[in-house]
């Protein structure tokens, strides 16, 4: 299987919610319709940033569906599958299979702090109920699991493994994977603040929770890796990691300033589910502020 359609800048894609907070299928459109023409390489569906762990079983398996509806033959699509229970994130696999989507993904069990057996146990038991290929995601900061590169590399045994999501903050992560996982693994770095240094340590491509409010930046941060211009890419992240760190520090989740960010843009995809906070009256200065950090990146490094 060719391993070039999981490359390049993958932005994970957010809840969009109509007014009153409910999941809304033509704001879903929307942002589809904006990640198309920005020509991103995939979107990675119902992860964190698409708040999975808010929505009901049922509101998950209509995002999916409306999100391959717009984009599936037009750029890569991932299912994130990960659930409380095995029985529930079979049930999101089978059906992001039956929509077609490349590959599926899903955090470790959560909640309960579970052994090693468990964990592999329900990687596998969601693997064997499709076809699909599997990416391991591994964020310890929200799921209290850290995945070794040993562990790892017993999971690649199961050839449905193709790749692992990093998300822990040590680059150093990263190279571990890819020197277990060699060529045919695809390393997807995690946390956007270190594109550019998962890139070189060994990441092939990129998934991320702040790709879609700035997604030119990201995709000539790709551009700079690939040329060798690594100067260039990491001027390009100082600025992105100024502008990431705005949208953490205000009211509103992240979430909620990005999804504001967007709404100003003309991508209008609601706020954020209860208990992430929406946008305050007081973040309006600062978001204005923000969207001129975008822009100016942009002109300085897109031109
Ligand atoms: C902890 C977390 O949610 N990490 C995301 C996924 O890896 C990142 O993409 C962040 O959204 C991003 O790095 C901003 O902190
Ligand atoms: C990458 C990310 O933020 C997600 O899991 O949705």
């Amino acid at each position: 299987m060719t391993l070039n359609k999981f490359h390049g800048i993958i932005p994970a894609f957010y809840a969009c919610y109509d007014d009153q907070g409910n999941i809304s299928e033509s704001r879903t459109h929307a942002l589809c319709d904006y990640l198309f023409e920005k020509g991103v390489q995939g979107v990675y569906v119902g992860g964190s940033s698409g708040e999975c762990i808010y929505q009901s079983l049922d509101e998950r398996k209509a995002v999916l569906s409306y999100v391959a509806s717009n984009l599936k033959g037009k750029m890569t699509l991932i299912a994130h599958v990960g659930a409380p229970s095995t029985r529930d994130s079979i049930e999101l696999a089978k059906h992001a299979a039956s929509l077609g989507y490349d590959a599926l993904s899903a955090i470790p069990p959560i909640y309960f702090k579970l052994p090693d057996s468990a964990v592999t146990k329900y990687w596998s038991d969601i693997m064997e109920a499709t076809p699909l290929p599997f990416i391991i995601y591994n964020i310890p900061q929200t799921t209290g699991y850290t995945l070794t590169p040993a562990l790892f590399e017993k999971l690649l045994t199961n050839k449905k493994v193709i790749g692992v999501k990093n998300s822990s903050m040590p680059p150093m992560d990263i190279e571990r994977f890819k020197r277990v996982g060699g060529k045919d693994v695809v390393v997807f770095n995690g946390p956007d603040e270190q594109y550019v240094a998962g890139r070189i340590m060994g990441a092939d491509a990129g998934i991320g929770g702040t790709y879609a409010v700035m997604p030119e930046l990201f995709l000539q941060a790709n551009t700079f890796v690939l040329a060798g211009k690594f100067e260039e890419a990491g001027q390009l992240q100082s600025e992105i990691n100024d502008i990431i760190i705005a949208l953490c520090s205000l009211k509103g989740s992240m979430y909620a300033e990005i999804k504001e960010v967007l709404r100003l843009r003309g991508v209008n995809i609601g706020s954020v589910r209860a208990p992430l906070e929406g946008v305050a009256a007081e973040d309006a200065g600062p978001i204005a502020d923000i969207m001129k950090l975008i822009d100016q990146a942009i002109e300085k490094y897109c031109g």
